[in-house]
């Protein structure tokens, strides 16, 4: 029989009682930050073989994700963008064409609805997604091992037109800019992504694949034993295609080569990952690549804002890409549905790949 590894010696630790608890107070781990604790709960406790060591420290300095200029010749950002996505999974895009007064704006946005009066946030509170605005803290609070440090603010932004009434008023008219200028930049890099593999863009337009976006506004504030716990443990999007703002607060670090390489943001830059359903339907020619965020021991909070673009169409079958299956190279993926993968997605706690896994054929 397999050992159960418990960290757990205290007997009167009750988790869902815990995970109850700070639900309860609707002010997240930032209300936990501004009651002055200073031990944090046992809920955020990670095993110490999951305690990032050493503390703060990538364990390849030397790495970084590649950087793409945007304004350069189209055949060569191509042809980066399309090394990029194939090897590191992600890579920061400079010259991308949306001012920095927008970024900046947006990120100041966020920070602000994170720094409302607790009264008012409060409000916010929910973890019930039908008006497609919600405030919570750690969307799998009640699944997860272990909780994370950071609390969130998630917009669905479309294709059902945003409720703009629901949209906390500090950060509506941020939010409404943002969306248009990042729908053109989504578009653009996806219609490079596709040319990199030598697919028509107009093939995953007809088939819905890239025509939904939510947007998170994430926080991490300060915490005082960040070597105990994660701003966010790792994962993979379960999207197609992630578009990240950060403020300059860092702790994002990517996998690579079993090494995990620190994300230094450039000014003025974006982030873009590849998402799960794009390895999928590129037939693992892109690759969705395990991240996850550092607890943050800056006073100073970490704000970041990822789009996420993934497909509406959740009863649609999809499958890798007939252009990038051969006899060389067969379907490494079954049919799935956004729905089914959906559904497989929130039955677990966010950690690993294993639901891009479950689709895998058995042969391969
Ligand atoms: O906060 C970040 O920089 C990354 C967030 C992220 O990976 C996610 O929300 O999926
Ligand atoms: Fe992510």
């Amino acid at each position: 029989m397999a050992t159960i590894i418990t960290t757990n010696p205290d007997p009167h630790y009750n988790r869902l009682e815990e995970a109850k608890k700070l639900d309860e107070t609707k002010t997240g781990v930032k209300g936990l930050v501004d009651s002055g604790i200073t031990i944090i709960p046992r809920i955020f406790h990670n095993p110490p073989q999951n305690q990032p060591i050493p503390i703060f420290k990538a364990q390849n300095p030397k790495l970084s994700l590649p950087i793409v200029d945007l304004s350069g010749h189209r055949s060569m950002v191509v042809d980066q963008i399309h090394r990029a996505a194939s090897t590191f999974g992600f890579f920061q895009i400079i010259n991308h064409g949306i001012p920095k007064s927008s970024m900046d704006h947006m990120l100041s946005s966020i920070k602000s609805f994170h720094e409302l009066p607790e009264t008012t946030k409060m409000q916010y509170y929910s973890r019930d997604t039908s008006h497609g605005v919600t405030y919570f803290t750690n969307f799998d609070l009640y699944k997860c091992k272990e909780a994370n440090w950071r609390d969130s603010l998630e917009v669905h932004l479309g294709p059902t037109p945003l409720e703009r009434e629901y949209v906390p008023e500090v950060c509506r008219e941020a939010l409404v800019e943002w969306d248009g200028r990042v729908v053109k930049l989504g578009e653009e890099l996806m219609g490079m992504l596709c040319e990199g593999l030598g697919v028509e863009k107009e093939r995953l337009k007809k088939m819905s694949f890239f025509d939904k976006r939510n947007m998170s506004g994430h926080y991490y504030p300060y915490c005082p034993q960040p070597e105990l716990t994660m701003g966010l443990k790792w994962h993979t999007d379960p999207v197609v295609l992630t578009v990240l703002l950060v403020n300059e607060v860092t702790g994002l670090q990517v996998k690579h080569c079993e090494d995990w390489i620190d994300v230094e943001p450039v000014p003025g830059g974006l982030i873009v990952n590849i998402g799960d359903m794009l390895q999928m339907i590129s037939n693992d020619e892109y690759k969705s690549v395990e991240h996850r965020v550092l607890a943050n021991p800056n006073r100073k909070p970490r704000v970041s804002v990822p789009v996420f673009f993934t497909s509406s169409m959740i009863e649609d079958s999809y499958e890798p890409l007939l252009e990038l299956v051969s006899s060389e190279k067969p379907a490494v993926y079954q049919k799935f549905t956004i729905s089914d993968f959906m559904n497989k997605f929130y039955s677990e706690e966010l950690q690993g790949k294993s639901v891009m896994n479950t689709y895998k054929h058995s042969n391969i």
